[in-house]
């Protein structure tokens, strides 16, 4: 039995908000990381997608905020928009009854709506660090009393080029602070970035149990580049998910797919950065509100995002990084539910795919190509399930009448079996055409000093072990689209060091 919130030192306010969230007791993590948190000890905490670190991390942070001091105390820096706000809306949550005052700050929305709400004083700001930059050159936020930090997922925040700004931001709090490092998964270039911002951290991981693991099954679907918009539309019908997220690799391709899928009659929209703020928070919201069964995303939407209904995650394109095919899947399988994640690889790949595997130490299950006729069996279990619900919740009474005129023409295996033709969604017939996308290759690891131009990952940013060529890298980087605000910019000067 995991320890309850009552088993630590915390003000009743902050157990009782929890308690009002629906957490009895404390996930792994959580047990593990709040008595060190409290302690005010510098930490890295790892454990699996969907365990619980955002309270891990919060709830030790809003115990420290003095609610008397109208102070900036503490800052949590995340890699997207839709982070910082979901982060921010957990730690309002969590803060209530104290009377935390949380704020996000982000790119993309309007800076002067930002600095008016700075105005209220918040005692804790979650932010991405392009948009914290500007409001720091602005004066518009003072960080001299923060005494807690907490970069999440900051691998992540490394990969996106985020490392001059992070230290530009952690130059502004006194050295005299906590400062916490949270993911999922833990790179060993993490241990650069720890060395140089934290201060004997201890290290708490919480390593996977194998009965977590299965709680995500996975598998994959050998497919050719142009069958797999089709591929992925059986997938869909024979599997009826719930909500579920697509990764698509560009922008172009998570829009194309989004307009495919929504020409099929599917209920899908795409989110990516280039969008405004604003459709990217509707977007969200639709998704959360269920209003959307199919989120089309780049990796924008592979970290840290949690929507608790999602019962799948569909690689439609494999990512390039290892660690970002932990953190895609991850939005499935969250707080103990279980999820499936089927990733389509074409042939070209499937060395990539083995490389992806290596790395996480996972076996993706191979699951043949579905055919039309188990496209059509799943469509028509779902409406067939449909006519259930409406024989048994609505007033047919103004229909029976017509019922019995046509079930005196015609027997009723007919009547049914047409029905249930017009309801059925015939996907196959609406031609819809991609834009094909290259294959992702994994060069083969080679020894050091072989290398023609730079290699980011053997250039210790992350694992020497990947070994994917320059140029691919910086392409990847262009085409994926992150919330820096003027990363890329900065990106690519860290990549010339
Ligand atoms: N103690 C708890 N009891 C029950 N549910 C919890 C508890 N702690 C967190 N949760 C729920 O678990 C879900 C996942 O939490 P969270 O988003 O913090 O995961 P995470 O570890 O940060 O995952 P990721 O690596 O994907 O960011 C959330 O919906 C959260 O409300
Ligand atoms: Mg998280």
């Amino acid at each position: 039995m995991n320890k309850t919130f009552y088993d630590f030192p915390l003000d009743h306010r902050i157990t009782r908000a929890i308690s009002e969230m629906g957490y009895t007791s404390a996930t792994p993590i959580q047990e593990q990381v709040i008595l060190p948190a409290l302690s005010g000890r510098d930490l890295i905490g790892q454990a699996q997608t969907g365990t619980g670190k955002t309270a891990a991390f919060s709830i030790p942070l809003l115990e420290k905020v003095d609610t008397e001091v109208g102070k900036v105390q503490a800052l949590v820096l995340a890699p997207t928009r839709e982070l910082a706000i979901q982060v921010a809306e957990e730690m309002t949550k969590l803060g209530r009854h104290k009377g935390v005052n949380v704020l996000a700050v982000y790119g993309g929305q309007e800076i002067s709506r930002q600095i008016r709400a700075l105005k209220n004083r918040p005692h804790v700001i979650i932010a991405t660090p392009g948009r914290l930059i500007d409001h720091i050159e602005r004066r518009t936020i003072r960080l001299a009393d923060v005494h807690t930090v907490v970069l999440d997922e900051a691998d992540e925040m490394l990969n996106m080029g985020f490392l001059d700004e992070i230290q530009k931001i952690l130059s502004q709090v006194p050295s005299e602070r906590q400062t916490m490092l949270f993911s999922a998964t833990m790179p060993a270039p993490i241990r650069k970035l720890a060395d140089q911002f934290l201060r004997d951290p201890e290290h708490i991981s919480v390593v996977p149990q194998t009965v977590k693991t299965a709680a995500i099954a996975q598998s994959y679907v050998e497919v050719r580049e142009r069958e797999k918009f089709d591929v992925l539309c059986r997938l869909i019908d024979i599997e009826g998910p719930q909500l579920a997220v697509v990764f698509g690799r560009t922008k172009r391709r998570v829009d194309e797919l989004a307009a495919g899928l929504q020409k099929r009659g599917y209920l899908a929209e795409g989110l990516h950065g280039d969008l405004s703020q604003n459709q990217r928070d509707q977007v969200m919201r639709k998704f959360r509100e269920g209003r959307i069964q199919l989120l089309v995303a780049t990796d924008v939407a592979a970290r840290g995002i949690d929507v608790s209904n999602v019962s799948h995650v569909f690689n439609f394109d494999l990512p390039q990084d290892p660690e970002s095919y932990v953190h895609r899947i991850g939005r499935t399988g969250r707080a103990g539910r279980e999820g499936v994640a089927i990733s389509l690889v074409t042939p070209n790949e499937l060395d990539h795919l083995q490389f992806i595997e290596r790395v996480n130490k996972i076996k993706l299950k191979k699951r043949p190509a579905p055919t039309k006729k188990e496209a059509l069996i799943g469509q028509l279990d779902e409406t067939a399930e449909k006519l259930t619900t409406a024989i048994q919740e609505s007033n047919l009474d103004s229909y029976l009448q017509k019922a019995a005129g046509l079930l005196a023409e015609f027997e009723s295996e007919q009547i049914v079996a047409a029905a249930l033709k017009l309801l059925t969604r015939d996907s196959g017939d609406v031609h819809v055409e991609l834009t094909p996308e290259k294959p992702l290759r994994t060069r083969k690891p080679r020894g050091a000093g072989s290398g023609s131009g730079f290699n980011r990952r053997s250039n210790d940013w992350k694992r020497g072990e990947k070994g994917h060529a320059g140029s691919r890298d910086r392409n990847d980087r262009k085409s994926r689209d992150w919330d820096r605000e003027r990363g890329a910019k900065r990106s690519r000067e860290l990549v010339k060091k």
